[in-house]
């Protein structure tokens, strides 16, 4: 396929999600769950993996025509895309209802101007594009079924189809539905669609969504945008949020760094809950926190670091060979090995979330507490141990110094608790322990000579991650070791276009991470940067920067989880969440009157929740 992966627009549902590109080419959907397998999967291979395209119809010697405009409809994840042909105008309105039943796919056609032939070519193909399915005729209504799978397609006039292709013309002023719908063949057909009334119903949803949101400053078009696309990533049902919803779009254009992130990391989760809960939302808090009492319930000596979106712990990694990958980026994997690590981080992401959601106004939840007690506990048996880190890297594990901040950050969020009077614990003895972490990593992860921290203790190199530890509270701003390592990372990590990579890596030859190959700068890391620029006072510089990402983002306003500054594109899973909650804690912290207070970064100050919401 050639589009790049920019070019998508995300719908979703608050179940799964489908990427469509600027022809009107759905290439990614994975039914009925975010992690099922896909049921077009042509984004990582070719047409005969799985897509649905309508636009104009085309000769077939030249592509199919990009949409001349394409927007989402305000706020909402409706998407909407316009075409002008000789003969007339044509919109699509892409969306796919927040219903809660089976998810489905909706496009409405409407003619503009004069008549416009239009095709539609949906190739269904179950099982990540391996799997042709068997068509059934039902009256008017198509079945495509493969084993206990089927997808429906619905029309809301009949439309003469040969094989999989349907042309139709549009006259102005005609409107046409095409439903997909997933459906499981042990049930009886699903309920015949009624799309039109489904947008409007998808419109209001998004629209009263959008207008909880807290923010009143410059970059609300922005902020916005990412907070939807976060919703969008939640999954109703449990709670879970996925880190993207794809697999396998490449770090490394035509390289091996291809991962599965439709699952919910415990970091990633916490970080998402951080943005949510900063502009006000509440809900997504709540139904994340049953989530993860859920998921982890009482094994908590074999807490895994990502579970599945129903708190599955068997996220066995495995490579999907008839798929050639997103411009021969292979392989193409499912499934996630770093299931299996060892990463510390992820006890201080948690607890400060769930720290954000408290003073934030989330009301108290017996097990959750019991939970962050628990948790805690059981981090005064590992927190001393190498681990895989943040990064999740495949090669030997470190004592890495964020594993170590992030450990602080656990015990400094559950002694806020205990002394909230919320939870009892053993406050003494917590306290002399996140003295120790501090004491330690002031010693043993920080450099005098080149005055910065170091990515683990006694190495050389350096990690993006360091920038969070003067918003976690772990030093103050101004002190000078601070300053130091953020200079340090500017000088040693910035592209030459001035974004930021998470670690140096080494070409061909395996880095740190385990990994051949290189990467491009991780989007995360640079509103970091954003973010500490400004709490240093070198706040022009923090603008100047967060503009030059703002930029980075897709006409629709998406990112990936980086940038490759040969290429010039946006690389990795899209969208991922990271990203836009990166996005969103940095305008946060751009805001002039948001005071942040130290220890706990990231608090919720007055001056946020009073301001009105954005019309
Ligand atoms: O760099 C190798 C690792 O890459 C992935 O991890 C990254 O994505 C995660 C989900 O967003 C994120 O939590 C982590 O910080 C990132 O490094 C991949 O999931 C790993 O399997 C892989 O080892």
């Amino acid at each position: 396929m050639s589009h790049r992966i920019e070019d998508y627009a995300i719908i979703g549902n608050m179940q799964t999600a489908a990427l469509v590109a600027h022809d009107g080419s759905v290439d990614w959907l994975c039914m009925p769950r975010f992690d099922s397998p896909a049921v077009l999967a042509g984004v990582l291979g070719t047409e005969e993996h799985g897509v649905w395209r309508l636009g104009p119809a085309h000769p077939k010697d030249t592509p199919p025509p990009a949409a001349n405009r394409r927007g989402y409809d305000g706020t909402s994840l409706i998407l909407v895309s316009e075409w002008d042909t000789e003969d007339g105008a044509v919109r699509v309105t892409d969306f796919m209802p927040p219903s809660g039943g089976g998810p489905q796919v909706m496009r409405i056609v409407e003619g503009l101007r004069g008549r416009v032939v239009m095709r539609s070519t949906l190739r269904v193909r179950f099982g990540y594009g391996r799997f042709m399915p068997r068509v059934h005729q039902v009256g008017d209504r198509t079945q495509l079924a493969f084993g206990t799978d089927a997808v429906w397609l619905d029309t809301t006039s009949p439309l003469p189809s040969v094989d999989d292709t349907a042309e139709f013309t549009v006259r102005e002023g005609q409107k046409i539905g095409l439903t997909l719908s997933w459906q499981d063949t042990s049930l009886v057909a699903a309920p015949r669609p009624d799309p039109y009334a489904a947008l409007q119903d998808t419109a209001a949803f998004w629209h009263t969504w959008a207008q909880q949101c807290t923010y009143d400053g410059p970059y609300s078009t922005a902020v916005v945008r990412s907070l939807t696309t976060l919703k969008a990533l939640t999954h109703a049902p449990t709670g879970g949020i996925v880190a993207a919803p794809t697999t396998s779009l490449p770090e490394d254009l035509g390289g091996v760094r291809n991962w599965d992130y439709r699952y919910t990391w415990l970091r990633d989760a916490a970080i998402t809950i951080s943005a949510l809960v900063a502009y006000g939302y509440l809900d997504e808090a709540r139904a994340w926190r049953t989530w993860l009492v859920r998921a982890i319930g009482d094994d908590i000596e074999r807490l895994q670091i990502m579970y599945g979106l129903g708190g599955e712990r068997d996220l066995a990694e495995r490579e999907l060979w008839w798929l050639p990958g997103y411009e021969k980026s292979s392989p193409v994997r499912i499934g996630n090995a770093a299931a299996g690590q060892l990463q510390l981080d992820v006890y201080g992401e948690v607890l400060d979330a769930l720290h954000q959601a408290r003073r934030a106004g989330l009301e108290p939840d017996a097990r959750a507490t019991e939970l962050q007690l628990l948790l805690v506990a059981h981090l005064e048996q590992l927190w001393a141990k190498p681990d895989e880190g943040i990064w999740e890297v495949r090669g030997p594990r470190r004592h890495f110094v964020h594993s170590k901040v992030m450990a602080w950050v656990a015990f400094d969020r559950a002694i806020q608790l205990i002394e909230s009077g919320d939870a009892d614990g053993p406050l003494e003895r917590w306290r002399e322990l996140r003295d120790t972490i501090h004491r330690e990593v002031c010693e043993k992860g920080y450099d005098p000579v080149r005055n910065t921290f170091t990515q683990s203790y006694g190495s050389k190199e350096l990690d993006a991650s360091l920038l969070l530890i003067p918003q976690v509270g772990f030093l103050p701003a101004d002190d000078e070791r601070v300053v130091g390592t953020i200079e340090a990372i500017q000088r040693e990590l910035s592209t030459p276009d001035g974004f930021i990579l998470r670690y140096p890596t080494e070409g061909e030859d395996e880095g740190v991470d385990g990994l051949p190959g290189d990467e491009g700068a991780f989007l995360l890391c640079a509103f970091w940067m954003v973010e500490d620029l400004a709490m240093i006072g070198r706040t022009d510089e923090a603008h100047a920067l967060f503009d030059k990402l703002l930029a980075l983002r897709s006409p629709l306003g998406l990112l990936a989880e980086e940038w490759d500054p040969r290429s010039k594109r946006q690389v990795g899973n899209f969208p991922q969440a990271f990203s836009h909650a990166g996005l969103a804690l940095a305008a946060r912290r751009l805001m002039p009157q948001v005071t942040l207070s130290l220890p706990g970064q990231r608090s919720m100050e007055p001056s946020l929740t009073a301001v009105p919401a954005i019309p």
